[in-house]
């Protein structure tokens, strides 16, 4: 097992979950609270010219406090790595959970999906674009629910969400046509171009543009034809169609997503917009904390929302907040004193 001297004391690593292009997941345990936790581990070298995305991501993640979008709970950086401490997704791939049904119900995909869209909501109303939905970046906790992860290529254009970008990125098999056109584009219409071919991939169990090689792809993306299959009921087939529009213009948008009927049918209310990206202050959890390293309750506090969130101190109060709200106990193992 390989040692890192930057997570001594504070985690103790575990087995190697996945690893990606220039990251690897680790499993891993806060050692003050005793939580499991995601760490991403990228070594500067085989980062090479990708490092501003680390950075990118890093930045997006500790602005978005989202139920549906994987927690950020830590940052260390050496001179050789980075180590992102992530939320602990228990439940995997969505891809892996939808491939082992075959295919989603229409009231499971819609529990999922409305989760996909509130996190999406969330994201455009502060002016981000995730810009890489796809199956693989969906990942679910332990109790099923849906969490967005790999921030990597999310944009915030300078000029707000209705600026235009022009990078392409992200997987072909879910980018939209303007993106593969190398047209300028703006971040939200491709989220939801993206978001309708994960629609389909939840209700259809394959994808509605599929093919070996790229320019069949993209010939059938640029069409904009897909089977419908008999299963599927004539409103879903209507709010694909009109998240699979060519032309973004004629795309349904994220707000008019939110009230959709295929969205809303057997539910209260429509997708909340929400804003929430401040701390929420518990107090529970201070004085868990303050009876540990001896500071007053108020003083924690105030570091706390002044701090960049990155450090163990956030990372232990997220976690035991977590705790909390899983009706848990709070502790924390005095081994961790000398690291608050
Ligand atoms: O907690 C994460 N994954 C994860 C944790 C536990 C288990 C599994 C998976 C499934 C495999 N069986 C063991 C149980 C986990 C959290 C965050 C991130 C992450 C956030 N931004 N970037 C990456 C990635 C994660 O994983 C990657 C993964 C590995 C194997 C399959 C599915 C997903």
């Amino acid at each position: 097992m390989v040692r890192y001297a930057a997570l001594k004391g504070l985690y103790d690593l575990e087995k190697t979950i996945g690893s990606g292009g220039f990251a690897k997941v680790k499993l891993a345990t806060h050692i003050a609270t005793g939580e499991k936790v995601a760490i991403k581990i990228m070594d500067k070298i085989s980062l090479g010219d990708d490092l501003p995305r680390v950075k990118l991501e890093v930045q997006a993640l500790k602005t978005l406090l989202h139920q549906h979008i994987c927690r950020l709970y830590q940052v260390i950086e050496t001179d050789s790595h980075y180590f992102m401490v992530i939320e602990y997704c228990s439940g995997g791939e969505l891809f892996d959970h939808i491939v082992e049904k075959n295919r989603l119900s229409e009231t499971e995909s819609r529990k999922f999906f409305r989760q996909i869209v509130s996190a999406v909501a969330y994201l455009h109303s502060l002016g981000y674009a995730h810009r890489d939905l796809k199956p693989e970046n969906v990942l679910l906790d332990r109790e099923e629910n849906l969490k967005l992860i790999d921030f990597g290529l999310c944009a915030k254009p300078k000029n707000g969400i209705d600026s235009h970008l022009q990078t392409s990125c992200g997987s072909p098999t879910y980018a939209a046509p303007e993106l593969i056109l190398g047209k300028k584009y703006l971040g939200s219409e491709v989220d939801i171009w993206s978001m309708g071919v994960l629609l389909y991939a939840l209700l259809c169990g394959f994808l509605p543009f599929d093919d070996n090689s790229i320019e069949n792809l993209y010939r059938k993306i640029l069409s904009g034809k897909y089977d419908e299959p008999s299963w599927l009921s004539s409103s879903s087939k209507r709010l694909i169609r009109a998240m699979l529009q060519i032309d973004p213009k004629k795309r349904i948008t994220i707000q008019e997503l939110c009230n959709h009927p295929w969205i809303t049918a057997g539910f209260l209310n429509p997708v909340s917009f929400v804003h929430k990206t401040n701390f929420e202050k518990d107090d529970d959890v201070l004085s868990t904390m303050s009876a540990i390293c001896g500071e007053h309750a108020s003083d924690i506090w105030r570091k706390l929302v002044k701090s960049d969130r990155t450090d163990y101190r956030t990372a232990t109060y997220l976690l035991l907040l977590d705790r909390k709200l899983r009706g848990l106990s709070l502790r924390i193992s005095p081994s961790a004193k000398s690291h608050f």
